[in-house]
């Protein structure tokens, strides 16, 4: 599992080592970690020798990182720049970026454009702007020279240089993921101790580029560390969570997951959301709606059992509720019948209009960024989808507090959230997957694991996740299958939702694989 600190909580882990003179060796271990990363960004694309890098560099230690690392880079025979951003840069590391051959500019008034050329010009870029001691966004003249630079550059994809994060993008809210002024997106971030928190989410995920976290000792994963601020599932911790079928199971211990979802208007919804839930592993699906909507299930998926009957008579281990249930009051009875139920119950789609003023974490909300801005509102707190997408694990962390449900709110990276506090994020998912039906393969899936781990007490625990998180553990993990599933499937092309189930299975097949 990825733990993600605050930048407060790396500080504070930095502090004891500090204060037994460790701060010079800190320093080289994350220098050195940055040079190996940039090394390999540079050698994937035409090898060191002979090309060049820019260092941006701030006052404080950020710029220091980044000075030793491209000293390095230097001693290999890259020509190397740095571009002082402040009167005063770390001296001992200045001394040995030009013992080894590095020049120093210094940004004025009046060469903003000329450095921006030359940034332009590098083949790489590394941002030692700020780091940890940051506050608040870039402003004055670096704001200028990283605006200039994007300006010239253009953007990441098709400029030259390559960008490269020293411990995260300077700018980024190392916290929220919140981006406030100027930023240079990177390709990749080397980041320090241990993963920031606003690297997993929000702009600041979209603008770190591929993550590589340096171990330099901090202790940050050891059982004396503090709680993460946001945790992400790797595969072998979705494969601890995932129930698996035991010798003496029959369908109703592997789980019964009732789905009232589609409506006359909208059946396909249906269709989508059981074929993943089969396809994700379960005892049974237990359809009501619709005579019609059943029928069409049952051409597509004859093992589903599906009745127009109410929540109470259809046994089940949790619901999933809301899928393409438009203009049905039928399925909205059923949607607040079993969102009252006790039982775990994904509440997706139409169905989030039913959830009462609080409820408990077994309800797991299933929004977008629009739906919950409506969600917001509807409960007095108005806000935008920009904020919302700006820092989506603030907010879905605000509306588990507020409800007392576990929230998984869908994007760029699908956060989830407990209402005791952990939250996850996963970037797991493809830009294919952003086509219509995609959402009720993800709630059929989640569908499927809660009803699994209803009755499987020490999912938690297996995957080292506290009790309380154990819903929003399961909500990360339905987010890990189908965004892997959505990647599969998009190595053949465009993904195409109804072809979903397939790929649902190899990657289920996959966590089968980690051995138990
Ligand atoms: N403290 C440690 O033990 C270690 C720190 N390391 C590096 O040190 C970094 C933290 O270093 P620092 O504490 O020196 O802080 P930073 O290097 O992040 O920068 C702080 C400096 O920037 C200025 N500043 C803050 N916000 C600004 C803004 N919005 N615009 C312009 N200037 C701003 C401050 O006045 C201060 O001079 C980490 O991110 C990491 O890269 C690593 O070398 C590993 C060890
Ligand atoms: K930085």
């Amino acid at each position: 599992m990825l733990q993600a600190f605050t930048a407060g909580q790396v500080r504070s882990a930095e502090e004891p080592l500090l204060a037994a003179g460790q701060g010079a060796a800190l320093m080289q271990k994350a220098a050195h970690g940055l040079f190996a990363v940039a090394a390999g960004m540079l050698r994937d694309s035409g090898g060191l020798y002979g090309r060049t890098v820019v260092v941006l560099a701030g006052g404080g230690n950020n710029g220091g990182d980044a000075l030793y690392a491209a000293a390095r880079l230097a001693r290999r025979g890259m020509g190397a720049t740095a571009i002082a951003l402040s009167e005063r840069i770390h001296p001992d590391a200045l001394a040995v970026f030009t013992a080894a051959g590095g020049r120093l500019e210094r940004l004025t008034a009046d060469n903003t454009d000329a450095l921006a050329a030359r940034c332009a010009a590098a083949d790489l870029i590394i941002d030692g702007v700020l780091g940890t001691g940051a506050s608040g966004a870039l402003r004055g003249p670096v704001a200028n020279l990283i605006d200039a630079v994007n300006a010239k550059a253009g953007p990441r994809g098709d400029r030259r240089p390559q960008v490269l994060a020293c411990d995260g993008p300077s700018g980024v809210d190392l916290d929220s993921g919140r981006i406030e002024g100027p930023v240079l997106r990177a390709d990749a971030t080397a980041t320090f101790g241990a993963a920031k928190a606003g690297l997993l989410t929000g702009a600041g995920a979209l603008a770190a580029g591929e993550l590589n976290v340096i171990d330099i000792g901090l202790g940050l994963s050891n059982g004396a560390a503090p709680a993460p601020a946001i945790r992400r599932l790797e595969l072998a911790d979705a494969a601890a969570l995932y129930r698996r079928p035991r010798t003496a199971d029959h369908k109703y211990t592997r789980g019964v997951l009732g789905i009232a979802a589609g409506s006359e208007q909208y059946p396909g919804a249906a269709v989508l959301a059981t074929g993943a839930a089969l396809a994700t592993g379960i005892g049974m699906v237990r359809y009501l709606g619709p005579r019609s909507v059943g029928a069409l299930i049952n051409s597509v998926h004859p093992e589903a059992v599906c009745s127009t009957g109410g929540v109470a008579e259809a046994r089940s281990q949790a619901w999933l509720v809301g899928p393409g249930a438009v203009g049905d009051p039928e399925q909205a009875r059923r949607a607040r019948d079993a969102i009252t139920s006790g039982l775990p119950v994904v509440v997706d789609a139409g169905a989030l209009a039913e959830v009462p003023r609080t409820v408990g974490p077994q309800v797991i909300l299933t929004p977008h960024a629009g739906e919950l801005v409506a969600f917001l509102g509807g409960r007095g707190r108005p806000v935008t989808r920009d904020a919302i997408e700006a820092s989506p694990a603030e907010y879905a962390l605000e509306t588990a507090r507020l409800t007392g449900a576990t929230v998984l709110l869908k994007g760029y990276t699908t956060v989830t959230a407990a209402p005791s506090g952990e939250v996850f994020s996963q970037a797991d998912a493809t830009p294919w997957l952003a086509t219509a039906g995609s959402g009720d393969t993800l709630a059929g899936i989640l569908g499927a694991l809660a009803a699994a781990a209803a009755g499987d007490g020490p999912a938690a625990a297996r995957a080292g996740v506290p009790e309380g998180a154990k819903w929003a553990a399961v909500a990360a993990a339905a987010a890990l299958i189908h965004g892997r599933a959505g990647q599969r499937a998009a190595r053949r092309g465009p993904v195409i939702v109804s072809d979903l189930p397939g790929e649902i299975g190899a990657v289920v097949a996959g966590l089968l694989a980690v051995p138990d």
